[in-house]
């Protein structure tokens, strides 16, 4: 699924018009009848709360004056305030004539706020993606009073204030919502942690917008989801998916899926060899080999019988770089340490590997120190820093958007495929794409987790089957869905890396086309 900048959906607004040969009116109405329905879910059979709509002058107000009719019309008790202005669009005033008189409408005075009733649900229909400048005066007074209320607050499209695809300045107010719905596709600025406080659960209604449009947009933004139901309706469901582990032939043979090798574990950390290897071999690699330090090899043998071992002659940490000719990927850095011996052998992989690489956790620290070893990347290496790591081989982002622009730039420059841990992983390729993943949950923010998504990547980099970037967005996604599966068993604070593991096996089915 692609993300789209506010230029963008205006253009697309007007594409999907003409396509359907629709007016705005009708297109605002679809709108509408979406956020009318939520409000069914959320409040049809319990307490009916009041429900206060603040209207700006656009067509984000528009949207307001269109639901609160709905609203009304649906036995919601309703009261409209709109934001002093001197001009209003064209829809607005379509909407404004349109609302039944029995709904109170007040001008808001921003020198005399009324303090909002307790229980009521606020509808920020202030400003969307017509925002055109930071706010100030009578909206900026409006926004900080309604943040100050702590009422729930339902954004329609975007919470007040909030650009859809840059940032704001950071004093400028920002409507703090409870909830945001947004119409056709997600907004670049809901992904973004800097965002999350005003955005609050989001989610998007499907409007009718034009899927040609949208196909032929030219957009480096991207989702990966779980696999959807087409909208054409077929029995059994059809599914579409982004990105997907293809069936196993019947005649299949391991050397399909490949010989991994693993580089991990040093003294006391032994544990982020086991379920990076764990993950690899449920990943379903065809075989592991995984080299350890000497004392690492019975833990390794006796956790994972299913994995080949190579022990290293130094006890506590890995000093050689063994013979590269069997493998099909590498996988380096879990529970690796930084020591100088360990920095040589990462240096000699950089130097003479052919096959694809993953590098994760010490080896990306020996990276960020000794940043020249960054000219070795072999293209399609795959990195997979969290925020600390990445800022350790760039420099440090000013916000979440410069973020992403270093992101772009390193996988570029250095022909790598990077994948930047976090609540929304982004994954950035070496053509300047960016693919947010939209599985995981904050049970994952624990020890552990980011080894397994390296083992995971290991296999499915040496699964001969698939290429780079796919097998990347699969794994990260996989990953994500393994954590949701077992959260429900386990719940958040619950969740430890090893669950993780257990559950790629289902997460991978689920994934399988
Ligand atoms: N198009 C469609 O068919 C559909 C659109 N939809 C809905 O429309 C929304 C976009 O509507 P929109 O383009 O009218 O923009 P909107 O966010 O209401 O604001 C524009 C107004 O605000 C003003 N303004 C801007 N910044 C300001 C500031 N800092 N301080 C003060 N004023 C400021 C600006 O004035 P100006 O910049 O011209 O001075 C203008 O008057 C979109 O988010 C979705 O909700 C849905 O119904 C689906 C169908
Ligand atoms: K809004």
């Amino acid at each position: 699924m692609k993300i789209l900048s506010a230029a963008q959906t205006r253009d697309l607004d007007q594409a999907t018009m003409q396509e359907q040969g629709i007016t705005s009116v009708e297109l605002m109405e679809r709108a509408a009848q979406a956020l009318s329905a939520w409000f069914y879910e959320q409040y049809g059979y319990g307490e009916i709360p009041e429900i206060l709509l603040l209207c700006g002058p656009g067509n984000n107000g528009g949207d307001g004056l269109a639901l609160a009719r709905l609203l009304q019309e649906a036995n919601f008790r309703v009261r409209v305030a709109l934001l002093p202005a001197d001009k209003h669009s064209t829809d607005w005033q379509h909407n404004r004539q349109r609302l039944p008189r029995a709904v109170p409408v007040a001008v808001l005075d921003p020198a005399n706020l009324l303090p909002i009733t307790k229980g009521t649900v606020v509808v920020d229909a202030l400003f969307g993606t017509g925002l055109s400048r930071p706010l100030t005066g009578a909206a900026a007074a409006v926004v900080q009073w309604l943040n100050e209320a702590h009422a729930p607050v339902l954004a329609i499209d975007l919470p007040s204030g909030l650009f859809a695809d840059q940032p704001q300045p950071a004093d400028s107010p920002v409507v703090r919502a409870t909830h945001t719905v947004t119409f056709g596709l997600p907004k670049l600025a809901m992904l973004l942690p800097q965002n999350a406080a005003f955005v609050g659960e989001w989610t998007v209604e499907d409007i009718g917008l034009s899927t040609a449009f949208i196909e032929q947009a030219d957009t480096p933004w991207h989702l990966t989801r779980l696999p959807q139901e087409t909208t054409i309706i077929t029995n059994p469901p059809r599914l579409l998916y982004d990105v997907s582990l293809p069936r196993r032939d019947k005649f299949a043979y391991k050397n399909t899926f490949g010989h991994a090798l693993l580089l991990a574990g040093s003294q006391g950390k032994m544990g982020a060899a086991v379920l990076a290897a764990g993950a690899c071999l449920r990943g379903g690699v065809g075989l592991l080999t995984v080299a350890v330090p000497g004392g690492g090899y019975d833990i390794l043998q006796t956790t994972r019988p299913e994995a080949m071992c190579l022990p290293d002659k130094h006890a506590d940490y890995i000093t050689e770089l063994p013979d590269l000719a069997p493998y099909q990927a590498v996988g380096i850095g879990p529970g690796l340490g930084q020591d100088a011996a360990s920095l040589a052998v990462l240096r000699q992989l950089l130097r003479t590997a052919k096959v694809p690489l993953v590098l994760d956790a010490d080896a990306l620290n020996l990276l960020g120190s000794h940043r020249t070893l960054l000219k070795l990347l072999p293209p399609d290496t795959v990195l997979t820093p969290h925020v600390g790591e990445f800022a350790r081989l760039t420099e440090k982002a000013r916000d979440d958007y410069h973020r992403l622009e270093l992101l772009r730039t390193f996988a570029r420059e250095h022909r790598c495929i990077v994948v930047l841990k976090g609540a929304y992983t982004a994954v950035a390729d070496r053509d300047g794409q960016l693919y947010f993943n939209t599985t995981g949950n904050p049970g994952m923010a624990s020890g552990g987790s980011g080894d397994v998504l390296t083992g995971l990547l290991l296999a499915l980099r040496a699964d001969q089957r698939l290429a780079p970037l796919p097998a990347v967005r699969l794994a990260v996604l996989a990953h994500g869905h393994a954590a949701d599966l077992a959260v429900q068993t386990t719940g958040e604070a619950g969740l430890v890396a090893g669950d993780l593991v257990a559950h790629i096996g289902p997460a991978l089915r689920d994934l399988t086309a």
